[in-house]
Formats: C-alpha cells, sequence, structure tokens
C-alpha cells in the first residue's frame, strides 16, 4: 500500500525530516531549503510506501556517505548528495571519473574496502551483477570494510541471485544492506527525481530515507532482498519491448510514406503516450541516440528479466523477441549507444 505525499523537494520535508537529513549531512543547517537540487517541476507527488511514512524519524548518528560507481548515473546521484552538504566519499575503477567530485568537496579513497571502511553508509551504482559482486565482495571490496553499524545500499541494477549474495555478505559482517535500484535516467538522477525501488533491512531504509529523498523523488519499500532487483527487472522488461515496438511504429510509418514526426505527436495524445517517446522519438528519426541509459545495459536487464520470468515458468514471448533485437543492435557495435539505438537492428542495411 502506499502513501502519496505531495512535496516539492527537501525544503518540504517535515521538521523531523529535516533534523535527520542534517543530522546526515551535517554542514546542512536545520533550514535546508537553498542546500537541495532544485527540483525542475515545482510541484511533485512523492511516492513513499506506508512503512515509510516515518522513515525520518529516527535519530541517527551524523553519518559519512560513500559511492562506489561514478558512471552516467553514479556522478549526477553522488552530486546531489555533495551539493546537499553530504559528506561524501567516492571511488571509481577510473579514478578520472572521480575528480569533477573531489571539485565538488568530495573525499577519495583508493578502494571500495577504504570507502566502506570510512563512511557510515555506502552506495554502490555498478554496471552490472558481476562488477556489483567484483565491487562488493572482490579483492579490497567494500565488504572487507563493513562492521555492525554500517549499512550498504545497492543501487546497481542486478538480478536476485546477485543482490542476495552481496546481501547475505554484508550481513555476514554484522552490517546492514539494502538494494535500492532506480528508475529513472539519467536526468532524473541529475534533477533528483529517481525512483527507489529498495528492499531489504528496513532499519537501514529508514536510516537513509532522507538520502534516497535528496537523489530522488520517491521510495518504494517492497519488503525482502531480491524483491527490489526483481520489481527492477519487470519494469526494465516492459521498457525494453515498449522501445521496440516504438521503433518499428516508427520505420513502418516512414516505409508507408508517413511522417514519423507525426506519429511521436499523435503517440504523444493519447493512451499509449509515454515520456520515453516524445524525448527519445525526435532523435530516433534522425538516427541519433546520445546516451542516456546504454543500450548494453538495456540488453543486460532483458536477459536478467527472462531469467527471472524462467524461474517461475512465466511465458515472455514479446520481451524475448525484444531481446534479440537488442542482441543484434550489440552485434553491430551499438552497446555504447542509448539503447533507442534498438532501432538500428531493424534496418535493412544491419538485417543478417
Ligand atoms: N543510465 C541509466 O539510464 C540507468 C542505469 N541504471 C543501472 O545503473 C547501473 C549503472 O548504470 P550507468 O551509470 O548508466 O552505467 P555506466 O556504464 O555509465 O557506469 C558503470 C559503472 O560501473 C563501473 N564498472 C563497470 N565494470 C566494473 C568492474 N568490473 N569493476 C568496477 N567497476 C566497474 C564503471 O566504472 P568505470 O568508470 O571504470 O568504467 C562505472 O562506474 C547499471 O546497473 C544500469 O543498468 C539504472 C537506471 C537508469
Ligand atoms: O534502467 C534504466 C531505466 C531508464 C529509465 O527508467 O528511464
Amino acid at each position: 500500500m502506499s502513501l502519496l505525499v505531495n512535496t516539492t523537494n527537501c525544503s518540504r520535508l517535515s521538521s523531523t525530516a529535516m533534523a535527520v537529513c542534517s543530522s546526515f549531512c551535517p554542514h546542512i543547517p536545520t533550514r535546508l531549503t537553498k542546500s537541495f537540487p532544485a527540483k525542475p517541476h515545482s510541484l511533485s507527488f512523492k511516492a513513499f510506501s506506508s512503512q515509510a511514512s516515518n522513515a525520518s524519524s529516527k535519530d541517527e548518528l551524523p553519518a559519512r556517505v560513500g559511492f562506489l560507481g561514478l558512471g552516467i548515473m553514479g556522478s549526477p546521484m553522488a552530486q546531489n548528495l555533495i551539493k546537499s552538504g553530504c559528506d561524501v566519499t567516492v571511488w571509481n575503477r577510473t579514478k578520472s571519473k572521480c575528480d569533477p567530485l573531489i571539485s565538488l568537496g568530495a573525499k577519495y579513497k583508493p578502494s571500495p574496502e577504504e570507502v566502506a571502511a570510512s563512511c557510515d553508509v555506502t552506495f554502490a551504482m555498478l554496471a552490472d551483477p558481476e562488477s556489483a559482486v567484483a565491487v562488493a565482495l572482490g579483492k579490497h571490496g567494500a565488504v572487507n570494510g563493513m562492521s555492525s553499524g554500517k549499512g550498504y545500499v545497492d543501487v546497481s541494477t542486478v538480478d536476485v541471485a546477485t543482490s542476495k549474495l552481496i546481501g547475505g555478505k554484508i550481513k555476514a559482517t554484522g552490517a546492514s544492506f539494502l538494494e535500492a535500484p532506480v528508475s529513472g535516467s539519467k536526468k532524473p538522477a541529475e534533477d533528483g527525481q529517481l525512483i527507489f525501488l529498495t528492499a531489504g533491512d528496513k532499519s537501514l531504509y529508514e536510516t537513509v530515507a532522507s538520502l534516497l529523498d535528496i537523489m530522488g523523488k520517491s521510495r518504494f519499500y517492497l519488503g525482502e532482498v531480491g524483491n527490489g532487483a526483481a520489481m527492477k527487472l519487470v519494469v526494465n522488461m516492459i521498457m525494453g519491448s515498449m522501445m521496440a515496438s516504438f521503433s518499428e511504429g516508427l520505420l513502418l510509418t516512414e516505409k508507408i510514406g508517413l511522417d514519423p514526426k507525426v506519429l511521436v505527436e499523435v503517440v504523444s495524445q493519447g493512451a499509449i503516450s509515454a515520456p520515453m517517446y516524445s524525448m527519445k522519438g525526435p532523435s530516433m528519426i534522425q538516427s541519433v541516440y546520445p546516451t542516456a541509459f546504454p543500450l548494453k545495459h538495456q540488453q543486460k536487464d532483458m536477459r536478467l528479466a527472462l531469467g527471472l520470468a524462467e524461474s517461475v515458468s512465466q511465458s515472455t514471448p514479446i520481451a524475448a523477441a525484444a531481446n534479440e533485437l537488442y542482441k543484434v543492435a550489440k552485434s553491430h557495435g551499438l552497446s555504447d549507444e542509448d539503447f533507442s539505438a534498438v532501432i538500428e537492428a531493424l534496418k535493412p542495411k544491419l538485417k543478417h
């Protein structure tokens, strides 16, 4: 059950929430208004699970926040925490991506282990299950720096088994674990408008609620570890199929002599309207794909979603067909383009 809370940004949090927020971000005075990133819309709705409605009521010690993984998503998320006054320590495999954040005031540690050891709560935003495991559990991985009283929040998109593996090892140190994959892409990450799909330790969820609210517009608490990962995969499975279907529509419109720009407009006014179509349609028509969500990650999510479906014998033929298109697009060197480049897999020159 969800409770909808009408709010604009942290400046509208309750005084209790603000007090907890400032305890996480010691440089934030109780009045937060100017410290938080501006939200693009003057009014937005925040959806919280019913259990989360008092999530900011706990009195926590001041927290040092770690952030591992500074790619398209991790960088702006960490940046929003820093801009909000949080005490943030960063690490990224490619060190140069830490530099802009260090310029903004972040501290740097040379390994996930050292970040986790020096922070109360550590977030991880990694590419895929393999990198999430490597950073959490590998040599000098975060698990080596975890102990009772600390928390690890994995916001990467991974499968249920991976999340359970990481969560289990983290919890074995006495620390808490929360999975919190996000819906929303590069721009929502920059604007602090992500949607968190969380599951795991409820106490950690409550502890980091104010931090999630800096980076996002809503958060769902879904129970035991795996539920957040699974929900995220279902959402992205739908999105991947939608994009593949939209691609077919754009190309068919053009083939029959109609203007695909008009199709985008027609779609935007009807029941199947989706921001994704209006945002990406115009550039797809021009065959340009500025990367917000890399195609390789969308294909990874289709693969993981199909595995999830297989595990419960759920038939997903549409998603399976869409996945094949993403695989074709990858095989033609489009992995690092935006996932809307899947349309290229339907063009004659790319046909096998
Ligand atoms: N982009 C989007 O719109 C969204 C993405 N997501 C998900 O968020 C996660 C991150 O996505 P995004 O930021 O776009 O991806 P990027 O590819 O931009 O960033 C991936 C991050 O993972 C790191 N990484 C990759 N492999 C390893 C490894 N073996 N060891 C250590 N670090 C590694 C990269 O480090 P390095 O810089 O050194 O390469 C980088 O920090 C993914 O799980 C994705 O599915 C979720 C919602 C939206
Ligand atoms: O995982 C990527 C999600 C992208 C989006 O929600 O727009």
